[in-house]
């Protein structure tokens, strides 16, 4: 493709070999919002008494005193996750434990108790903290602790009745997060426990701006608060047309936004993931370069779950004057945080939604058009600090046929990890009283798997065993507790804890397109024939030896943030281990061992060579070849792998591949029954 883009006339932007959009394409349709005061310029303080829940207090305050469960729903960016919180630190309901906030996600999680330790003045730690998986940012003086909804379910199981906090409030319950799902039951029996055993009590409180309120109000048997008050006007405007080809009209709506709006109206995108994000991003790159306005520039940022932590925040930041932030996201911006900066968002109406099919017992990832409540949170985001403007890159006709929300993830998630923990808190997901109850398929291929992982007993009859309670104490799915719990009998431990803590971490190569060679050249002195976990266990060795690891990170093209985020948790897992009493050994180079133990948490995962090269897999009974990504990925294809996990796009991909001998499996998961198809090559 011709890489001259450029902007032509007046209110047209020309990319070549792709027909043209014309800025009038993209109709102004109605105001979401009612305007009000613009708050720039003001002082943190003066923003907050300026925010619509600000006057909100004293109703909250005095519902609070007359119910344990109060259900509040207000406007996106109205205030209700950096103010309620501190309404409640001075209140009697705070005076017996610390205020917990939960979110889905680390990155709201993170950056909402950083603007809340600003506004009251304090450094995250301190009176405010946060806590995500393999990070605690709090001590003994927080008593507003923000953390992600996994988190505070695990803590329940050390302390069922939650005993270190007054008040939860679950966040964003909109999301229906399997994670708030349960924990809504979870903090509902510890309100009861606690009200019976005479303990103090505990309030929760609920908040979203978009939740199905009544449905909500339901099953808490509470009557939900609206908060009156709108923030800032934010312009919505759909295309008239259908786009086929969303990537371009973002592209081209970027480029007429720069070059039509003052240089600090920042801009939200959304896209649906990694891939999609990291093209755009280059694009808008190298065009910035060509289609200069005036001696302005943009600086891009890409945000994504995939992303280092420390990357994922960089958006966040200031940027110089003159200079226009453009932020490139999948709907991990959706909801909760707030960027500063941000005028303006571009949708582009897709999102990547990941589902458990029962009949494959495989998870799914696939694009899929968001809901209408996804929509307005989006466009909400244009609107927080100041008036925006959203873009919708699809019709108004086509929003119509969205659906009004979501999916909630309970109905469409494997739910292995949720079972396995409501198991260890002596709950048996079948007879829990859920908000929606769950595919029963779903739940009997988690007992399925939890009895072939040795965590229940029968899937029939489902006590966990003590091996389960122990796999339940790590913060890891328990296909990668199985791993660290089988370990030690295969002598093989601190390999092991390497190469969890690896595979928890984001990707630790680092591929820059003009230097492709030298990187596959570099990461090639890595590789094990055996495939991608020994050579990252290789990777994660050298790292460990090295002393001048910046400089190494740098000439082996790997990134060394993720590396010491990798050592950090290797740390918090040998804590565990040797809390459990687990021994601690090594294989030295006989690494089989590794690959042996491999198969007893991820035996679902094993695919068989076919005749035509494809794979097959053992569950499901997929054909799929392997990931270019891969060390396998080549000429040489062994009879037997493992995977990490299988992309289902038009075409299946193995991902993450390891050979193991077929001759292992039936040693090491004498369960599996039908085995007789492991040895069609033979
Ligand atoms: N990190 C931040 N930097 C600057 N301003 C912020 C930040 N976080 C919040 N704000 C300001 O506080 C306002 C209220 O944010 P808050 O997250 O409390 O709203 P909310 O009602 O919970 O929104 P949502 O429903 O979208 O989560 C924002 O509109 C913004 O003006």
């Amino acid at each position: 493709m011709d890489s001259k883009y450029f902007i032509s006339g007046k209110s047209t932007i020309t990319v070549p070999s792709k027909r043209k959009i014309k800025l009038n394409d993209l109709t102004d349709q109605k105001c979401l919002y009612l305007q009000t005061k613009q708050l720039s310029g003001c002082s943190i303080e003066e923003e907050r008494k300026k925010l619509p829940v600000f006057n909100c207090r004293d109703r909250i305050l005095k519902e609070l005193e007359t119910n344990d469960t109060l259900l509040i729903m207000g406007e996106t960016g109205s205030g209700k996750t950096t103010q309620i919180p501190q309404f409640l630190l001075y209140s009697a309901h705070a005076r017996n434990g610390v205020i917990a906030v939960t979110q889905p996600r680390r990155v709201a999680a993170i950056t909402i108790a950083k603007r809340v330790a600003q506004e009251l003045s304090t450094t995250v730690g301190d009176i405010v903290g946060y806590t995500v998986r393999f990070e605690d940012m709090t001590s003994h003086k927080t008593r507003i602790r923000f953390l992600t909804d996994g988190v505070l379910l695990r803590e329940a199981i050390c302390d069922r009745l939650l005993r270190k906090y007054s008040i939860i409030m679950l966040d964003e319950a909109h999301e229906r997060t399997v994670n708030t799902d349960v924990l809504l039951g979870i903090v509902k029996e510890a309100q009861h426990k606690r009200c019976i055993q005479k303990l103090p009590g505990l309030k929760l409180i609920i908040t979203s701006a978009t939740m199905d309120i009544d449905h909500f109000g339901k099953y808490l048997n509470v009557r939900g608060m609206y908060l009156e008050g709108r923030t800032h006007s934010v312009r919505v405007l759909n295309t008239k047309e259908h786009q086929a080809d969303y990537m371009h009209a973002v592209l081209v709506t970027v480029f007429e936004v720069h070059r039509t709006t003052p240089i600090n109206h920042d801009i939200l995108i959304f896209l649906t993931g990694k891939e999609e994000i990291e093209v755009l991003a280059q694009q808008i790159r190298q065009l910035a370069k060509i289609n200069s306005v005036g001696s302005s520039d943009v600086r891009v940022f890409t945000l994504y779950s995939q992303l280092a932590q420390g990357k994922q925040l960089e958006c966040f930041l200031p940027v110089p004057l003159n200079t226009r932030k453009i932020v490139i996201a999948t709907n991990i911006a959706e909801t909760s945080i707030t960027i500063p900066g941000i005028r303006c968002v571009i949708d582009c109406g897709f999102v990547k939604e990941k589902s458990y099919s029962p009949t494959s017992g495989l998870d799914i990832l696939q694009t899929v058009r968001i809901s209408k409540a996804q929509a307005w949170q989006r466009s909400g985001r244009a609107g927080r600090d100041a008036p925006g403007t959203c873009y919708r890159t699809y019709t108004k006709e086509e929003m119509l046929s969205f659906e009004n929300s979501a999916e909630p993830e309970i109905l469409r998630a494997n739910l292995t990890s949720t079972t396995l923990q409501l198991l260890a808190l002596g709950i048996n997901i079948q007879d829990f009283n859920l908000l929606d109850s769950p595919n029963v398929k779903c739940i009997s291929n988690a007992y399925t798997t939890l009895e072939n992982l040795g965590a229940i007993k029968s899937a029939k009859l489902p006590n966990i065993t003590s091996l389960g309670r122990l796999m339940s104490q790590f913060p890891l799915d328990p296909k990668y507790s199985k791993l660290l719990l089988s370990a030690p009998t295969f002598g093989c431990m601190e390999e092991m804890l390497s190469l969890v803590a690896v595979l928890s971490t984001e990707n630790i190569y680092v591929n820059p397109p003009d230097k492709m060679e030298l990187a596959t050249l570099a990461h090639a002195k890595f590789k094990s024939k055996y495939g991608d976990h020994l050579t990252l266990l290789n990777i994660y060795k050298c790292f460990e030896k090295t002393e001048k690891t910046k400089l190494w990170c740098h000439d082996n093209f790997l990134n060394i943030r993720n590396l010491i985020y990798a050592r950090n948790v290797r740390c918090q897992l040998l804590e565990i281990s040797t809390k459990l009493g687990l021994s601690f050994n090594s294989c030295g180079e006989n690494l089989d061992s590794v690959r042996k133990c491999l198969i007893t948490g991820l035996f679902g995962n094993i695919a068989v060579l076919q005749k035509d090269g494809e794979y097959l897999t053992i569950t499901g009974r997929h054909r799929a070849k392997i990931h270019p990504s891969s060390v396998l990925h080549g000429s040489y294809k062994p009879k037997c792998v493992i995977f990490a996990e299988m992309v289902l796009t038009g075409r299946n991909f193995l991902r993450q591949v390891v050979e193991i001998n077929s001759e292992w499996v039936e040693d090491v998961v004498p369960f599996i029954k039908d085995l007789s198809y492991i040895n069609i090559e033979k």
